[in-house]
């Protein structure tokens, strides 16, 4: 089993329970970076029903897929949404590409032509039934229920002013992504997320494919019924002054059945420019998203702190 603590989205919402629940946030967000988050409010059948929809989708000719892949996309950077096919993207440079297929997606918002937003090419009920359909539920049901939620305690726990949190991630800027493993296996490299929270649905099966990297070792994080797996990203790192953990990762997966996940990288507004409340990091939302995609799909150096990492 794993010893990664379990947080309550619900206790954190409650008047009576929310203090107490803040301080073991805090010991959670210092000793681990991760977390699993229970009594989140998500049914698991919407879970299960993207998941559904998700494997449709990936189950398409691959030329059908393809269609659908960064060359199609009429958003900046291109390479933030759409369809990338296995072995297209590669966390760390040693671990090689990823074995892994994707399909990215964020806030659908046409008119909005700022970096990391726009309207995805995304394939329709015609050709993948309730595939748009159910990702696009499945972020309102995060982007309302769990990321205005979570985000103020960490913003309060960070020490920021009141109205910190609303001021910068309205919107968020949302990186959605739908992944497939397939049975074969393999390594998607070792790596951290390089915004302020990634939320991670997984679907439930016994591999413990997950692995953090925490005390010189790697620990397995298996899903586990009704949960979500939190991980804290390099800006929340950065805007925490280094108290927070933002936590190597990888996926080992040895198969023998697919696995399909489901993260939201969350960032803040794409015009922020932010401070660490002890004044060590100022940086521009916009310049180090880009710079992290430079490094991922331009440069060949890997996710987040990747090229820190052994
Ligand atoms: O699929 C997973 O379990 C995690 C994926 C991940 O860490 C990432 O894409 O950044
Ligand atoms: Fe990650």
């Amino acid at each position: 089993m794993t010893n990664l603590p379990k947080i309550s989205l619900a206790k954190l919402s409650s008047d009576e329970t929310r203090a107490e629940e803040q301080q073991r946030l805090r010991v959670v967000c210092e000793e681990y970076g991760f977390f699993y988050l229970i009594e989140h409010g998500i049914a698991k059948e919407q879970i299960a029903q993207t998941i559904d929809a998700s494997r449709r989708f990936f189950a398409l000719p691959q030329a059908a897929k393809e269609r659908y892949g960064h060359a199609s996309q009429d958003v900046y950077p291109a390479t933030a949404r759409g369809y990338i096919p296995l072995h297209g993207e590669m966390l760390h440079p040693e671990a090689g590409p990823d074995p892994k297929e994707m399909f990215d997606l964020g806030i659908e918002n046409e008119s909005d032509r700022r970096p990391f937003a726009g309207r995805t090419h995304i394939p329709d009920d015609a050709i993948a039934p309730g595939f748009a359909r159910s990702l696009l539920a499945l972020q309102a049901t995060v982007l309302n229920g769990v990321v205005p939620q979570l985000g103020m305690a960490l913003a309060e726990l960070l020490g920021m002013e009141e109205d910190w949190f609303r001021r910068h991630f309205s919107p968020p800027t949302v990186l959605q992504r739908v992944i497939r493993y397939p049975s074969t296996g393999g390594t998607a490299g070792k790596h951290t997320d390089g915004g302020f929270f990634t939320l991670l649905l997984q679907e439930e099966l016994p591999t413990r494919s997950l692995q953090v990297w925490f005390r010189e070792r790697w620990t397995p994080v298996p899903s586990l019924p009704d949960s979500l797996v939190v991980n804290l990203g390099d800006m929340l790192q950065a805007l925490s002054d280094g108290r927070f953990k933002s936590t190597p990762h990888q996926v080992v997966h040895g198969g023998p059945a697919e696995r399909i996940s489901l993260p939201f990288f969350i960032y803040p507004d794409i015009d922020a420019r932010l401070t660490s409340r002890q004044g060590n990091h100022t940086f521009s939302v916009a310049e180090m998203m880009l710079r992290n995609f430079e490094s991922v799909w331009e440069k060949g150096n890997g996710g987040g702190r990747a090229r820190e990492l052994q």
